[in-house]
């Protein structure tokens, strides 16, 4: 029988803790202060960014099955998506347990440090579509984060696999929309919003599919909604470690749409 505790076995038997990588999970919080808080602080955004990490993971997975005009997977990966993206939103209760006074006592710790530097979150964001070279001012360039940002907008955003997903299903999608340059911000269109309009006319797979998109258009004005609220109450109006105004930078950003064309349709239906 094999020795699970000898020193000198050539593979250390798996366990709980080294297939996780605990060692290194569980050594990566250094907090700067010695407040309580700031642990907290910590630990939600790395739990933030481990959910971030997963959902880059099942949009790409998405993407390659909607562009096989596969409904079914397509679909059970969205209901996915939308459950990580209410855990996340969920989240922000716990974090909403920090008074004012917990965060001012190490936020001057944080530096010119914000949320503004987080590359999983433009990633996500680019992925959904965002083109916005303006991101880019808080990458350095050559830098790893840039390059992974850059590369999501070169790619089809989410809505251009939807999009080829509609032709696999047999709707007629116009080529301009098909062949646009991928770089660029998608404009809406009214020929695509009909091509929309006939598949929920047809109450078809593809008319779930585009109500799975919703939500999760939906659940990330959720987010940004949640966060600004979050903002206020714990530092009011001050600008931002990272260069904005705050609050009322945020609230800019809270309305945008990832899929505008998917808002439009519904006055017409
Ligand atoms: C007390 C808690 C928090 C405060 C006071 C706060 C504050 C802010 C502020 C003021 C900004 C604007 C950028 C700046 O000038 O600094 C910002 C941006 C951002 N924060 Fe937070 N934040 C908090 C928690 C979080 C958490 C838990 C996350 C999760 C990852 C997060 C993610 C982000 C992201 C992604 C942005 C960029 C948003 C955009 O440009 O659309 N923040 N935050
Ligand atoms: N921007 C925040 C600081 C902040 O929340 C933050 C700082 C470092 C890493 C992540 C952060 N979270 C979101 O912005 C502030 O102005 O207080």
């Amino acid at each position: 029988m094999t020795d699970l505790t000898d020193p000198n076995a050539q593979h250390p038997a798996l366990t709980y803790s080294s297939y996780l990588a605990l060692d290194d999970v569980l050594s990566a919080q250094h907090p700067r202060s010695d407040e309580h808080d700031e642990l907290l602080f910590i630990v939600i955004h790395q739990v933030y960014e481990l959910w971030f990490k997963q959902m880059l993971h099942e949009l790409g997975g998405l993407q390659r099955r909607l562009e096989s005009g596969d409904t079914p997977h397509a679909l059970h990966t969205l209901g996915r998506v939308r459950a990580i993206l209410k855990v996340a939103v969920a989240q922000i209760d716990v974090l909403e347990t920090m008074t004012p006074r917990q965060f001012t006592s190490f936020r001057g710790r944080l530096d010119a440090s914000s949320g503004f530097q987080s590359e999983q979150f433009r990633e996500l964001e680019a992925t959904l579509g965002r083109r916005d070279r303006r991101v880019f001012e808080h990458y350095p360039e050559g830098s790893a984060g840039r390059d992974r940002i850059a590369a999501a907008m070169s790619r089809p955003s989410l809505f251009d696999s939807f999009l080829r997903y509609l032709v696999t299903q047999g709707y007629d999608v116009p080529a301009a929309a098909l062949e646009r340059d991928l770089t660029a911000a998608w404009e809406p269109s009214a020929d695509v919003q009909r091509s929309i309009l006939t598949a929920y006319a047809d109450d078809s797979g593809a008319a779930q599919v585009a109500e799975r998109l919703v939500d999760l258009d939906e659940g990330l004005q959720e987010w940004r909604y949640r966060h600004v609220k979050m903002v206020e109450r714990t530092i009011g109006h001050k600008p931002g470690t990272g260069g904005s105004s705050g609050a009322e930078y945020l609230w800019s950003t809270v309305s945008r749409q990832l899929f505008p064309d998917l808002w439009a349709v519904r006055s017409e239906m």
